[in-house]
């Protein structure tokens, strides 16, 4: 269709848009590519800056990542991005952490892996054992996602795409508490309150009554087989719109109008620094959260029955990145040569101000980087509820040279009662980040996009068979 509209029998969209350039939206664009080859346009609209929520801070000449950090060694589509882009990894550097309960260390990591081992078992007996398990067994029902999707199968809601991983079981993880699961585990209530929590403290800025299956994403964030992409996470985004050959918009979209015929098309209208715009569109991805609080501002109008608001908050969480001396003293470390420790972790104290104090590398590690010591001035990361004031600033530092202050619509609120957004708002219109709703991370945003962008080949050639199939490890086995 020469006009670049409507749906003819057997004819590729022409135009496809995705909102948002984050990780979410910089992959969808590219697994778009993928699917649909050469020919389709594909816009990206782009408000802000490259990466979203995967963003850097300078500090005296070296950048720090001030959004998503980590990344796990088995989550595959990262992986992947960093090989096709010719991009390094950058391992975690090993440090020690302690937990510190508002008034003291009360779990100090030591450099002895069995001395710490033998500690856990004597406080905590076999629970450690116990949650490690379970992480495990929920990574490698996680990790199905790639076989299905490396044969071409969707899945047209977080629903069932969860429960094509893990059942039942997965389903309910994103219903109950996770301190009710690991209770029900045999994993004691201190260990939750002294181990759990600051975990979760530090990842998603909310306690333990979160739901099981953010809890354990959580916690494989937590494990020791972590890495980062050299130069900065949001390489990759960049990077991937780039082999997409996706046309970058810098550009504000305010509305998506459904224009009814017989194969509907989407006018999305936004603003520019210079003016404003709309164009029509076959298909469209939103890569961006639509709940109020983050403030995607995008309208919908014509469609029947209207969207309602998505329900539910993002969690407001601070990184306040620091370079200057930490108050070793705070933690009873009055010499600070003595303070052995590069990460501090905080159980769930209504007085405490902070929820982390970390140590951070650059994304750009020379072979002869090291650590500084905690007597020497240092680049550090604090998580926070709300921003530090002075006197805050003044208590976790002796002295500094530099505050820098990121405040992130972060992650859902979660809680254990809210359902699942849908993937799929109006037959060629879908929503990526309602899978935040069962976990936040890189990963998850990239398994939704290869999922959308299958979806929606899918579903533009009427290929129903490649979407919601069940018992999807047994065809697999059996397919030729
Ligand atoms: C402090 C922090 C630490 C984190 N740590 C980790 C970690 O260590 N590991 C990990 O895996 N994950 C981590 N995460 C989570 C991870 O960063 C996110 O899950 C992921 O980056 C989400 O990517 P996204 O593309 O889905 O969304 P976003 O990155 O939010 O991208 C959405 C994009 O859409 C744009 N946009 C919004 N509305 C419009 C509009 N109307 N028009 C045009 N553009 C629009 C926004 O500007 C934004 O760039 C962390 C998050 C935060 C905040
Ligand atoms: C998706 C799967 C299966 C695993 C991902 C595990 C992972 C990397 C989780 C991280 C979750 C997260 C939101 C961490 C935020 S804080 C990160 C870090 N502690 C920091 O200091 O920046």
């Amino acid at each position: 269709d020469p006009a670049g509209s409507s749906q003819v029998d057997g004819a590729p969209p022409s135009k496809i848009a995705v909102v948002g350039a984050g990780i979410g939206g910089s992959a969808t664009a590219h697994f778009l590519r993928q699917h649909f080859g050469p020919e389709v346009q594909v816009d990206v609209f782009e408000k802000g800056e490259v990466g979203g929520r995967l963003a850097t801070v300078s500090v005296n000449h070296h950048d720090y990542e001030s959004g998503g950090s980590i990344i796990h060694s088995l989550n595959l589509h990262m992986q992947e991005f960093v090989k096709q882009l010719g991009l390094k990894y950058r391992r975690s550097m090993a440090g020690k952490t302690a937990v510190f309960n508002g008034e003291e260390l009360i779990l100090e990591e030591t450099d002895w892996y069995l001395l710490d081992l033998f500690k856990l078992w004597w406080r905590y007996g076999i629970s450690f054992i116990r949650l490690q398990m379970w992480v495990e067994e929920i990574m490698e029902k996680f990790m199905r996602i790639y076989k299905y999707q490396a044969h071409g199968y969707a899945f047209s809601s977080v629903e069932e795409l969860l429960e094509s991983l893990g059942g039942s079981g997965f389903i309910n993880m994103t219903r109950r508490s996770l301190s009710d699961s690991l209770l029900e585990l045999g994993v004691s209530q201190r260990f939750i309150d002294e181990v759990i929590a600051p975990v979760m403290r530090v990842n998603y800025g909310q306690n333990v009554s979160i739901p099981a299956f953010v809890g354990a994403v959580s916690l494989a964030g937590a494990q020791n087989n972590l890495w980062a992409v050299e130069g900065g996470n949001k390489l990759v985004c960049s990077g991937l719109l780039k082999i997409a050959n996706a046309n970058l918009l810098q550009a504000n979209v305010i509305s998506i109008s459904l224009v009814p015929s017989e194969a509907p098309q989407y006018q999305l209208s936004y603003t520019t620094a210079t003016g404003t715009g709309s164009e029509l569109y076959d298909i469209v991805v939103l890569a961006t959260p639509l709940q109020e609080s983050v403030g995607s501002g995008v309208l919908f109008q014509g469609f029947s029955p209207p969207f309602d608001q998505l329900p539910g908050n993002y969690h407001g969480t601070v990184a306040t990145i620091v370079h200057g001396y930490l108050n070793t003293s705070f933690f009873g470390f009055p010499d600070p040569r003595l303070f052995p420790f590069t990460c501090i972790l905080t159980t769930e104290e209504p007085n405490l101000f902070f929820n982390s104090v970390a140590n951070v590398c650059p994304v750009n590690i020379s072979a002869s980087f090291r650590r500084k010591q905690p007597q020497e001035a240092g680049v550090y990361k604090v998580f926070s509820l709300r921003p530090l004031d002075k006197a805050q600033l003044k208590t976790l530092f002796r002295s500094y040279y530099s505050v820098q202050v990121t405040e992130w619509q972060a992650y859902p609120c979660y809680s254990s009662h809210q359902g699942l957004p849908p993937v799929e708002l109006h037959p060629n219109l879908y929503y990526l980040n309602g899978i935040e709703s069962v976990a936040s991370a890189m990963e998850m945003s990239s398994v939704a996009a290869k999922n959308i962008a299958l979806l929606a080949y899918h579903r533009w050639n009427r290929q129903t068979d490649m979407v919601d199939q069940r018992d999807l490890m047994h065809r697999i086995k059996t397919e030729l």
